[in-house]
């Protein structure tokens, strides 16, 4: 079997692997990051010197202000099976990734790729209706990215919503878990999305990630779940991010368990870090879309399908919760002001 990698440099130029043969000798990655960043052109390809620079993601700011004129100081994540949210916007500007110059492409279905600009209940946000995942092939730095495009088109908040595993044995399915911490389980094997030169325009080379979320939004959030009536439904724990795409064992889920973890995805995380690093306030809560069983006797599996069909089920209600919370948010801000 051959195989042709082809990756871009700075310039665009391609770059390929040769004569369309898989080299022997492996590639000499150290030596490739000394040379100009060459771009992906496959998701599956994921190249460790990638750096996303404060001109790029300037560039791509530029980009999108040129065709929209809502200026948010919102940005929200949708995570899989939740970009309905980004359907209720009104007024919207929308941009499919792959119009965006230097954005990668959503390869993960419940994921439909487009940044999606708009009102939600009056209020401007900018919106991602799907995310990257390391799984796809993405560094962390990659998949967390636009991020930094929400901060530097004057995002001051964050919301990142995410289709969680529920490990509290307390949960069920169709709860809301708000995320109060998260354990950076990738993190302790070294990964991180801050991984590599810092630039400071960004933020600090060793960023604080206590209070990541930021405990009056919580605060904020807990008061429109009651307002709502969801004393059944919601619930506030501990998150934890696993690298996927493969769901855990049972033996992984009891170590997850044993370390405090309430519920477990693949995502968030990263996002939440690359927020907080350039002093984003944050909030995050998890859909459970399946109960995670730490007894050999429990057959139930977790599957994809599951968890995209009760996003879908789940719609209404988070979509009104978000908005609410937005709408409390907006309020907060221009207080400020
Ligand atoms: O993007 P999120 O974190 O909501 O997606 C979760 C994790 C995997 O991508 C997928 C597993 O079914 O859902
Ligand atoms: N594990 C990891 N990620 C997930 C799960 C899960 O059980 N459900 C949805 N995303």
């Amino acid at each position: 079997m051959s195989c042709e990698i082809i990756v871009k440099n700075g310039n665009g130029e391609n770059y390929s692997n040769g004569n369309g043969k898989i080299k022997d000798d492996k590639p000499n990655f150290f030596n490739e990051m000394n040379s100009s960043p060459p771009r992906t052109s496959s998701p599956c390809f994921s190249y460790f010197g990638e750096n996303f620079t404060f001109e790029i993601i300037e560039d791509i700011k530029k980009y999108l202000f040129e065709r929209t004129k809502i200026r948010p100081k919102i940005g929200i994540i949708c995570g899989t099976g939740l970009g309905h949210l980004a359907e209720n916007l009104t007024n919207v500007d929308s941009f499919p990734y792959e119009d965006i110059p230097n954005f990668p492409i959503s390869t993960v279905s419940g994921h439909a790729g487009k940044m999606v600009f708009g009102y939600l209940n009056n209020v401007e946000v900018m919106c991602m209706q799907g995310r990257f995942h390391y799984y796809e092939g993405y560094p962390l730095s990659k998949c967390s990215m636009p991020v930094r495009v929400m901060k530097i088109c004057g995002c001051t908040h964050l919301i990142a919503t995410n289709a969680a595993g529920g490990l509290n044995p307390s949960y069920k399915v169709g709860d809301i878990m708000i995320v109060k911490d998260h354990i950076n389980i990738m993190g302790f094997a070294g990964n991180s999305p801050l991984q590599g030169p810092n630039d400071p325009r960004f933020g600090p080379r060793f960023p604080p990630m206590d209070r990541a979320y930021d405990p009056h939004i919580v605060k904020i959030a807990k008061e429109v779940a009651k307002e709502m009536n969801m004393g059944n439904e919601i619930q506030t724990g501990v998150y934890t991010c696993v690298g996927g795409p493969n769901y855990e064992t049972v033996a992984e889920l009891k170590m997850l368990k044993l370390f405090g973890v309430d519920a477990v995805g693949m995502s968030t995380v990263h996002e939440v870090i690359t927020a907080r690093h350039c002093d984003m306030k944050v909030f995050a809560f998890s859909l459970i879309t399946n109960m995670c069983y730490t007894d050999y006797d429990d057959n139930e599996e977790a599957n994809h399908d599951e968890v995209v069909n009760i996003g879908l089920k789940r719609q209404d209600r988070i979509t009104e919760f978000v908005t609410k919370v937005v709408t409390e948010i907006n309020l907060d801000l221009n207080k400020k002001h």
